[in-house]
C-alpha cells in the first residue's frame, strides 16, 4: 500500500432520531486522527455505497424503533438484504462491525441490529469486531464509549490483514468467530460497567474484548493522560453572609404541600399580587397503570372571578424538593442556619462587568427560602461552575476529574455524563464528596428557579371556575452519577401532591384573579373559519378547551355557520395512553369536531414495514400527509388555521417539515417558496405553535 494513500473504511448508519447518526458522524470525524479515510453514508443513500463490491471494512451503526423495527432510513436496506434470492456467499467478500442501539424497556431489544447481523452472517460476511449492543434505557455510553475505543484497533488490524494478503482478500481469516463474546451482557449490568477498569485488549480469537470503565467520576485514556485546557477561573463577585433575624418571604407563600400556586406573566421575583394559591379540586390519571408514561389531569378551583380562554397557558411555581434542599444545606454546612437571613452584596473589589446581586432573590429571605424557591438547584452545572468547584475540592483525583469535565479535551465526557444526563449540582456533589463549595458559589452560578408553563385543557364555558391542565410525569433515568432514576421537579411535585385518582375536596382561596395574559394560541374568533389541531400526547390539552368551547357555541347558536375542525392526535397504544378518548369521540358525535385522526405508534400493525403515510400512519405527521389534500385546502384555500401543541424537538419539527413538503407538492413550488408560504402563515398567525422541550 503506498504510504501517502490513507486506507479507507465505510460507515453506514440507520437512525430514527439521530443518535446512531451522530455516533457514525463522530467516527467519521475521528478517522483522520487515526490516519484513515471514512466513507460515511446513511443506509438510505444506496447510490453512495455498494456492498456488493465493497472490500474495505464496513462499520454499521443502527438503532431500532417502533416495535423492534428498523429506522425509516434503514427500512429499504433491511428489506433488500432479506431477499430470499440472495445466495449464501453473497457477502463473502465483506468484513463488518456493528453497533446496535436499542432500549431494554422495549420488547425487541436492538432488533434491527440483530436482524442485520444475522442476515449478514447468513450471506457469508465476516465480522471483524465484536458487536456492541447499547442500551438507551441505562445509558448508551456504557457500551458505546468502550466499543468506539476498541474499534480503531480492530479496523486497523483488519486493514493490515488485507494489506498483507491483498492477493487473496477473500481468504482473510475472520477476526472474530460467530460465537465470539459480545458486549450485550455487559450492557445490562450497569454496576459492572461503573466499576471495571479501563482496558482494551485482544481476546483468544483475536476479538478485541472491551472492558468498560469511564464514568462521571473516572476517565480513561487518552483523556486521563492528556494535558488539559481548562477555562479561566471565574472570580467570585458576591459577598454572602447569614444573620439571625426577621425574614419576609412568608408574606406570599404558605405551605406548598396542599395548594398549587400559579402566577401569570411573572417578571422579577414573585410577589403577593402575581401569585394565586388555589386548591386542587380533581386529579385523574389518564393513562393506564402499565403505560410507560403517566399522564395526569389536574383541575384547579380558580373561583368564578378568573377568566381565561382555551389555549391560554399559565405558570406553575413549584419549590425544590425539601429532601434535596436539606441535603444541600448539610453539604454547605449550614444545616443549623436554615432560618437565617441571607445578606447578599457585591464584592467591593469585583471587576466583573455589569455585576449585580441576582434580581430573582428578594431581600430579607431565609436561607431555606433561597434554596427552596429562588435557585434552580437541579439545573445542569455549566463548565464555568465546574471550574469554580475545582477550587473547593480537596481530593486530587476528584479535582483532576472536575478539571477534565470542564476542559476542552473532556467536552465529550461533559456532554455524556453531565449535560445529557441532566445532572444537578447535588448529584455532582454526591459524586465528588471532597467538594465543599461556599454558598456564594451556588448563588453566582445557579439560575433562577423558573415557573413551569402549562396549557389550559378546559373551557370556562364548560367548567366555570375551574381550570384543567394535563401533564406527563417526567422521568430522568439512572445513569453514571445517578444510581436511581428520579422524576422531573415540577411534574414529580404535582404527582406527589395529588396521589392520582383521588378527588380532593377544595376550599377556594383565590380572589380577584386577573385574566390570563392575552395569547394568540386561541381558536379563530370567527367560528366559520375552519381549523386544524395537531396535538399528540399531552399536546392535546389545549384542544380539549377549544372543543369544549366550540361545543358550547354550537349549542347556543344552532343556526350559525361553523367551520370544519380537524384534530390529529397520536399516542403509543390505543388501550394505554389514548388521552381523553371518550371526550374526543363525544366531540365527534356532537359535531364540534368534524374529523378525528388518531394514530398509535407502538400498536402492532398489519403491514409491519408501514411507517409513513401509507396504510397505517404511525405519527401525526404521517397522518397529516395522508390527508394532505384536506389540510392544504383548509390552510391555503379556505384561509384556515393550524395549531400545533406538544414536543418541540421531534414532533413539531417533523410536522413543520411535513407541512413544507405538502406545500411544495400541492402548490408545485420549490423549497424556498414553500418556506415563504409557511412563514407567511406564521406571520398572519394562522400557523400557531404551543410547544416545549
Ligand atoms: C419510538 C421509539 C421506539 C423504539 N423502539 C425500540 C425497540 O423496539 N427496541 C429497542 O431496542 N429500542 C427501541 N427504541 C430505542 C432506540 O433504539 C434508542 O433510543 C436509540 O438510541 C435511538 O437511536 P436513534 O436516535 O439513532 O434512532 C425505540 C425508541 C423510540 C423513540
Amino acid at each position: 500500500m503506498p504510504c501517502d494513500v490513507k486506507p479507507r473504511f465505510v460507515i453506514l448508519y440507520g437512525s430514527q432520531k439521530g443518535q446512531a447518526q451522530s455516533i457514525a458522524e463522530g467516527i467519521a470525524e475521528e478517522a483522520e486522527e487515526h490516519g484513515l479515510v471514512a466513507d460515511l453514508s446513511c443506509l438510505s443513500q444506496n447510490d453512495m455505497y455498494n456492498l456488493e463490491k465493497e472490500h474495505a471494512p464496513v462499520v454499521f451503526i443502527v438503532s431500532t424503533t417502533g416495535e423492534g423495527e428498523p429506522p425509516d432510513n434503514a427500512l429499504r436496506f433491511v428489506r433488500s438484504i432479506k431477499k430470499k434470492t440472495l445466495s449464501n456467499d453473497h457477502y463473502k467478500h465483506l468484513s463488518y462491525a456493528l453497533l446496535a442501539l436499542g432500549d431494554t424497556n422495549y420488547a425487541n431489544f436492538c432488533n434491527c441490529g440483530k436482524t442485520i447481523e444475522n442476515r449478514l452472517k447468513q450471506l457469508g460476511a465476516k465480522q471483524f469486531y465484536a458487536t456492541g449492543y447499547a442500551d438507551d434505557g441505562i445509558g448508551l455510553e456504557l457500551v458505546v464509549d468502550p466499543w468506539l475505543e476498541g474499534l480503531w484497533a480492530a479496523i486497523k488490524g483488519t486493514l493490515s490483514n488485507m494489506a498483507s494478503d491483498t492477493s487473496a482478500a477473500s481468504d482473510l481469516r475472520p477476526a472474530i468467530s460467530a460465537e465470539s463474546p459480545d458486549l450485550a451482557s455487559q450492557s445490562h449490568n450497569a454496576a459492572n460497567v461503573a466499576t471495571s477498569a479501563p482496558n482494551t485488549q485482544k481476546g483468544d480469537a483475536g476479538v478485541p474484548h472491551v472492558e468498560l470503565a469511564a464514568s462521571l467520576t473516572r476517565s480513561v485514556p487518552p483523556l486521563s493522560e492528556s494535558t488539559l485546557n481548562v477555562p479561566v477561573l471565574p472570580p467570585p463577585y458576591l459577598d454572602i453572609s447569614l444573620q439571625e433575624g426577621d425574614t419576609s418571604e412568608q408574606l406570599y407563600y404558605t405551605t406548598p404541600s396542599v395548594s398549587i400556586m400559579f402566577l401569570f406573566q411573572m417578571t422579577g421575583p414573585p410577589n403577593k399580587d402575581s401569585l394565586h394559591e388555589v386548591p386542587i379540586s380533581k386529579a385523574v390519571q389518564l393513562t393506564r397503570g402499565d403505560s410507560v408514561k403517566t399522564a395526569l389531569l389536574l383541575e384547579l378551583d380558580i373561583s368564578v372571578s378568573m377568566a381565561y380562554q382555551p389555549g391560554d397557558s399559565f405558570d406553575v411555581f413549584c419549590p425544590n424538593r425539601p429532601a434535596e434542599v436539606d441535603e444541600l444545606l448539610c453539604r454547605l454546612g449550614h444545616q443549623n442556619q436554615r432560618n437565617h437571613q441571607v445578606i447578599i452584596s457585591l464584592r467591593k473589589d469585583t471587576k466583573k462587568k455589569g455585576a449585580v446581586v441576582p434580581p430573582h432573590i428578594p431581600e430579607k429571605v431565609s436561607l431555606l427560602f433561597l434554596l427552596s424557591w429562588c435557585l434552580e438547584i437541579r439545573s445542569v452545572p455549566k463548565k464555568a461552575f465546574l471550574r469554580a468547584l475545582v477550587e473547593h475540592t480537596a481530593d486530587g483525583a476528584q479535582r483532576r476529574r472536575l478539571q477534565e469535565l470542564c476542559s476542552k479535551q473532556g467536552a465529550a465526557d461533559y456532554n455524556l455524563y453531565v449535560r445529557d444526563a441532566g445532572l444537578g449540582v447535588l448529584e455532582l456533589l454526591r459524586a465528588f464528596p471532597s467538594c465543599s463549595p461556599p454558598l456564594g458559589l451556588l448563588v453566582e452560578h445557579l439560575p433562577r428557579l423558573q415557573p413551569r408553563p402549562y396549557s389550559a385543557a378546559s373551557s370556562c364555558l364548560r367548567h366555570p371556575g375551574k381550570l384543567r391542565f394535563v401533564f406527563s410525569v417526567v422521568n430522568f433515568p439512572a445513569c453514571s452519577g445517578r444510581p436511581a432514576g428520579r422524576r422531573g421537579l415540577c411534574t414529580g411535585w404535582l404527582f406527589d401532591l395529588i396521589n392520582p385518582g383521588l378527588v380532593f375536596p377544595g376550599k377556594a382561596e383565590s380572589s380577584g384573579c386577573p385574566a390570563l395574559p392575552s395569547s394568540s394560541f386561541r381558536p379563530p374568533s370567527d367560528p366559520s373559519v375552519p381549523f386544524i389541531m395537531v396535538g399528540p400526547g399531552t399536546g392535546v390539552a389545549p384542544f380539549i378547551g377549544f372543543l369544549q368551547q366550540r361545543e358550547n357555541e354550537r349549542q347556543n347558536n344552532p343556526k350559525a355557520a361553523f367551520g370544519e375542525t380537524w384534530l390529529f392526535f397520536g399516542c403509543r397504544h390505543k388501550d394505554g395512553d389514548y388521552l381523553f378518548r371518550e371526550e374526543l369521540e363525544g366531540f365527534v358525535s356532537s359535531g364540534a369536531l368534524s374529523q378525528l385522526k388518531v394514530c398509535f405508534s407502538r400498536d402492532p400493525r398489519e403491514d409491519e414495514e408501514s411507517v409513513t403515510s401509507a396504510a397505517q400512519p404511525r405519527y401525526v405527521q404521517h397522518n397529516l400527509l395522508l390527508h394532505r389534500r384536506h389540510v392544504t385546502d383548509i390552510l391555503l384555500r379556505q384561509n384556515g388555521y393550524l395549531y400545533v401543541c406538544g414536543d418541540a424537538k421531534n414532533m413539531a419539527k417533523d410536522v413543520n417539515e411535513t407541512l413544507m413538503e405538502m406545500i411544495k407538492t400541492e402548490l408545485e413550488v420549490d423549497q424556498l417558496d414553500a418556506m415563504k408560504t409557511l412563514a407567511g402563515l406564521r406571520e398572519e398567525k394562522r400557523y400557531l405553535q404551543d410547544i416545549w422541550g
